[in-house]
């Protein structure tokens, strides 16, 4: 079900297909329905059925162009909504994909270890330099990116089957249960404006859990509707399995090395039988782990710019309980069974539901 109201005439100008944006864009993104201050973002627009970040909206065009310029078929998108799993991912597709370039043993210089986050490991399309200014590129390849764009919003070539397309390049999606990523994006939302405001930013006050949970309800955060955003690369990976990859986090959590396995497989770097011999998966997922990641000394002090004219955020932030079913200490069962049921019902029909995601009591 695509939400109703998309903005005015000048919308048309924006094609999926063509990538064609208009000249007047900036005139355009601010005519367009400006849906309260968002949950973490200041101000989000619905743009074709979901809710962007004003800059990033805005700064569509040339990330469509940029990409445009330096497609590459092998490349790796990972792809979630916010709170989804965004982080665990990023390390485990970095440690799996460059694994011979880091090895997972390697305690000491492995770069989710020394020196980087996960996100500045594998960089968000919507602020990637695909070119450096001289026209080359000089990402390793496979090139691992990442985004939280929804699957009709992505650059015609990285969509698999998008017209003229050509194959389009590899992603793979990690989907959560609505209920615990809302509550693991207004923890987020709530230490982000914290902390800001100790140190004497102007950030929002954060929101009442009440008040997240409406906007939620209707759709309104970051890149959603949550469950418009599942579903479209749910049917994308239905469409073209070899192309997209469908991911949940609760499962994820449930058998990480069989997820893995899984993602490397279709990364193209599947585990050899030394490597398995070796313990390799094991070592990719100790490294990646919540517990080791959030305890490094580049997760505990470091900061992350999000997103061109948004938060500087601090890694600390993106690293918390990682549970199934944190809900139940922040919902009454009412409201869980409200928020199950809008998705349920915006689903109905599309085969994907986030039922059974958590048990229910
Ligand atoms: N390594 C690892 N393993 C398991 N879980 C992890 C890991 N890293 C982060 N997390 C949990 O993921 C939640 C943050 O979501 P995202 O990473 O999608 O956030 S973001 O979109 O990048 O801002 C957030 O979930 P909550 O704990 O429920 O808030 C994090 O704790």
């Amino acid at each position: 079900m695509a939400m109703a109201c998309d903005g005015g005439g000048n919308d048309e100008a924006l094609t999926n297909d063509g990538d064609i944006f208009p000249a007047n864009l900036a005139e355009m993104v601010a005519s367009l329905p400006q849906g309260s201050h968002g949950i973490l973002n200041p101000s989000l627009r619905q743009y074709r059925g979901f809710w962007l970040p004003d800059a990033v909206l805005l700064d569509l065009p040339r990330v469509h162009a940029s990409y445009e310029k330096s497609p590459a078929p092998a490349d790796i998108l990972l792809a979630s909504l916010p709170k989804s799993g965004t982080t665990w991912l990023k390390a485990l597709a970095f440690a799996t994909a460059r694994r011979s370039l880091h090895s997972p043993f390697d305690g000491v210089h492995h770069p989710l270890l020394s020196s980087s986050s996960p996100h500045a490991c594998v960089k968000f399309i919507e602020t990637l330099r695909f070119l450096e200014d001289d026209g080359t590129d000089t990402e390793p390849r496979p090139r691992l990116m990442s985004t939280h764009l929804p699957y009709s919003l992505l650059p015609r070539r990285a969509r698999a089957g998008g017209s003229g397309s050509g194959s389009g390049c590899r992603i793979v999606y990690i989907a959560r249960d609505p209920k615990d990523t809302l509550v693991s994006l207004w923890h987020f939302d709530a230490g982000v404006k914290w902390s800001s405001q100790a140190e004497g930013g102007t950030a929002a006050a954060a929101l009442e859990f009440e008040e997240a949970f409406e906007l939620y309800c209707r759709g309104i955060c970051g890149f959603g509707p949550h469950w418009e955003h599942a579903r479209e690369y749910w049917e994308a990976s239905k469409r073209t399995p070899g192309s997209v990859l469908f991911l949940r986090y609760e499962e994820m959590l449930q058998d990480p090395a069989g997820n893995l396995r899984k993602m490397a497989q279709f990364m193209g770097c599947p585990f050899s039988a030394e490597e398995e011999d070796a313990g390799v998966v094991r070592a990719i997922l100790e490294l990646c782990s919540l517990d080791k990641q959030r305890n490094l000394a580049v997760n505990k002090t470091g900061a992350y710019k999000l997103y061109s004219g948004g938060f500087t955020i601090e890694n600390r932030f993106f690293f918390r309980k990682g549970v199934v079913g944190d809900w139940r200490n922040h919902m009454t069962p009412e409201m869980a069974a409200r928020l199950d049921g809008v998705a349920e019902e915006a689903l109905e029909g599309s085969g994907f539901t986030f039922a059974n995601a958590t048990p229910s009591n």
